[in-house]
């Protein structure tokens, strides 16, 4: 019997440590990146710019060539930036067999449209069918074998229950789930929380703001899951406050990081990928077309655009009017 094959699209930190999650799953594994540098180095065990002092490894059948990473593929996993996702999908298009299903494994809404990453998905490759990847995973953990759980969701029950099969191994276990947009809105979410989570540690605002910053963010995800037809179970598992506790609270965050650059002050450009920044911007925009009461979302897409201070922002958040706290 011919290996599963599964190839993966993006070379960055999460892509190289899915890829390396696949190859001890046992499948035939491709790595698109469209960088030669990363390639070379991946197809060596190593992937210095992303997944710095990690070797792993050898095994990714590492290319630039997409026709080539595409061809005879069995499922590919989507693994490049959320605001990147329509631009890679429309060079997938001319490559990739119908039906084969694309795993989306970025956490992110579209900046410019507000569109959920499935929905873009569905526009541009209608006939593949479409699953998210997510859950509490650092890509150092997983790249280096420590134990993890994640949710496969797929409006197709029976497909996100094969992929979840698929794709687990002894250190990784993959739970399935049919609720696509909770899991996609949990992920795309935790981002924006996570950074409000850091700058309240950059500006040394203390434990008990962090504890109370983290809950009531958990309470306007809720709000702008049910909005979106999310479960409130999917918000309470993995890819909801699994991944809120975990980036929430944990420097290893790229976006908890850029939380706390950005609560001390510091200079934010050049910083690695924190998809939190573009989701917060369209979130607050969202959730003001959409009526839903998300104050902690609105303050995060203030502070980055520097239209007010954390001291500004702290005093929103703790002068709005009193209420009963399950309102
Ligand atoms: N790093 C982590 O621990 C985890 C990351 N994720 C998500 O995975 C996604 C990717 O993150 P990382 O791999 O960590 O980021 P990264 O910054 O480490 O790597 C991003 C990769 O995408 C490539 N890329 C960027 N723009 C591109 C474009 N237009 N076309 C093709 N390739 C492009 C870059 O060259 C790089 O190889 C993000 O949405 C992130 O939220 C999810 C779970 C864990
Ligand atoms: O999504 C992640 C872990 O589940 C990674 O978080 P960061 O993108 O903030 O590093």
């Amino acid at each position: 019997m011919s290996a599963y094959k599964v190839t993966v699209l993006g070379g960055g930190a999460w892509g190289t440590a899915l890829a390396l999650a696949m190859l001890r799953a046992g499948h035939a594994v491709t790595l698109w990146a469209r960088d030669s540098e990363s390639v070379d180095a991946i197809r060596a065990g190593t992937n210095p710019r992303y997944l710095p002092g990690i070797t792993f490894e050898t095994g990714i059948a590492a290319t630039t060539d997409l026709a080539q990473a595409l061809a005879g593929t069995d499922c590919v996993l989507v693994v490049t930036p959320a605001q990147a996702l329509r631009s890679v999908l429309t060079d997938v298009k001319p490559h990739i067999a119908e039906h084969v299903p694309l795993v989306l494994c970025a956490k992110g809404i579209e900046r410019d449209t507000g569109r959920l990453l499935s929905d873009i998905s569905s526009a541009i490759l209608p006939d593949n069918p479409v699953a998210a990847l997510s859950g509490p995973s650092f890509a150092t953990d997983v790249s280096r074998g420590l134990p993890t759980a994640v949710v496969v969701a797929s409006e197709d029950e029976a497909l996100a229950s094969a992929l979840a099969t698929r794709f687990s191994a002894a250190n990784l276990r993959c739970y399935s789930s049919d609720d696509l947009i909770g899991v996609e809105i949990g992920g795309a979410l935790k981002n924006v929380f996570a950074i409000a989570a850091g700058a309240v540690t950059g500006a040394g605002l203390g434990a008990s703001a962090q504890a109370a910053l983290v809950t009531r963010g958990f309470v306007e995800l809720r709000r702008i899951g049910a909005a979106f037809g999310a479960r409130p179970e999917t918000l309470m598992g993995l890819s909801g406050l699994g991944d809120l506790m975990l980036t929430c609270s944990s420097v290893q965050s790229r976006n908890f990081a850029y939380g706390v650059a950005l609560g001390k002050g510091e200079e934010l450009a050049g910083r690695p990928l924190a998809e939190g920044v573009a989701t917060s911007y369209i979130a607050a925009r969202l959730t003001r077309e959409r009526g839903i009461e998300a104050p902690i979302i609105e303050a995060v897409a203030a502070l980055l655009d520097n239209a007010i201070t954390i001291n500004e922002a702290v005093a929103g958040l703790m002068t709005r009017p009193l209420r009963a706290e399950a309102d």
